[in-house]
């Protein structure tokens, strides 16, 4: 690893020497996660997120993860869906299935709760809420005693060149929803514009939440986003996550650590 520490209120910063060296600590990550939560509660409550994260967390599927992890024991969410049919390219469902679910990892199907996508994106919104209700009401979901708000074991993001995380966009309405746990929005600045989204309330709910960056194109929203200075936070969503009790680590490779101011860590 290429530096490992904490800096300021925005979380623990682990830089990786390169992606194979990210994709190693983001499995043992995971792995030690899913272990203490089926421990604790006997089952893993885990988000994802599209885009480039699921390329990054192929290492989960080989060994020995693919057989020390207990992937019985996983239900498995979406931090945000694009509204599209689940076989469409742009879902994040087929990204997730073709790249993880699909690999000989013995996840139950029942446990995997994707959205519906037969019906509009307030509808999708609306059923995953209920959906998300139903399982915390069985306690395979556990409940924040700050906020009401599910408390997911993990929720993984992947971070946008704008600063978007999930589908919460720069200076969209979006930013504001403090009601709902799954919100949607119809105009999203990336295709496609339909989509639905866990709101920063369910996001800063969970136990831990690890955004994971790579590259130089994201170089300079990682540093309005960690640094913290620069345009106000509706400008950089990533920068509004802050989990009240549980944890946030920041995974980059070095391209997306390059402009960071220089960093203050302890070993
Ligand atoms: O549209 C989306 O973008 C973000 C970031 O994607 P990336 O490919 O730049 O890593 C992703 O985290 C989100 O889930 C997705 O819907």
């Amino acid at each position: 690893m290429a530096f490992s520490g904490v800096k300021n209120d925005r979380g623990e910063l682990r830089i990786l020497e390169n992606l194979d060296e990210l994709r190693t600590d983001l499995a043992d990550y995971i792995a030690e996660l899913s272990e203490a939560a089926v421990k604790e509660r006997g089952v893993f409550a885990v988000a994802l997120s599209g885009g480039s994260l699921i390329g990054l967390m192929g290492k989960l599927c080989e060994a020995p993860y693919n057989k020390t992890v207990d992937w019985g024991k996983w239900y498995i969410f979406w931090a945000d869906e694009r509204v599209v049919a689940k076989s469409h390219s742009d879902s994040n469902y087929k990204l997730a299935k073709d790249g993880l679910l699909s690999k000989q990892v013995p996840i139950v199907p029942s446990h995997v709760h994707s959205i519906n996508d037969s019906v509009s994106a307030e509808e999708a919104a609306d059923e995953y809420t209920f959906v998300i209700r139903q399982l915390v009401k069985s306690r395979m979901v556990s409940v924040s005693d700050i906020s009401d708000c599910p408390k997911f074991d993990l929720i993984l993001l992947g971070m946008g060149p704008d600063g978007h995380v999930a589908s919460l966009f720069p200076n969209h309405a979006v930013l504001d929803e403090k009601d709902e746990w799954v919100t949607f929005i119809t105009d999203s600045p990336k295709p496609p514009p339909e989509r639905i989204t866990f709101t920063l309330p369910v996001i800063n709910s969970a136990s831990n939440v690890a955004i994971v960056v790579t590259g130089e194109t994201k170089a300079e929203a990682v540093h309005l986003a960690i640094d913290n200075i620069g345009p106000d936070s509706q400008s950089v969503p990533a920068r509004l996550v802050q989990p009240t009790k549980g944890k946030l680590v920041w995974f980059l490779d070095k391209p997306a650590a390059s402009k960071l101011d220089s960093l203050q860590f302890s070993e």
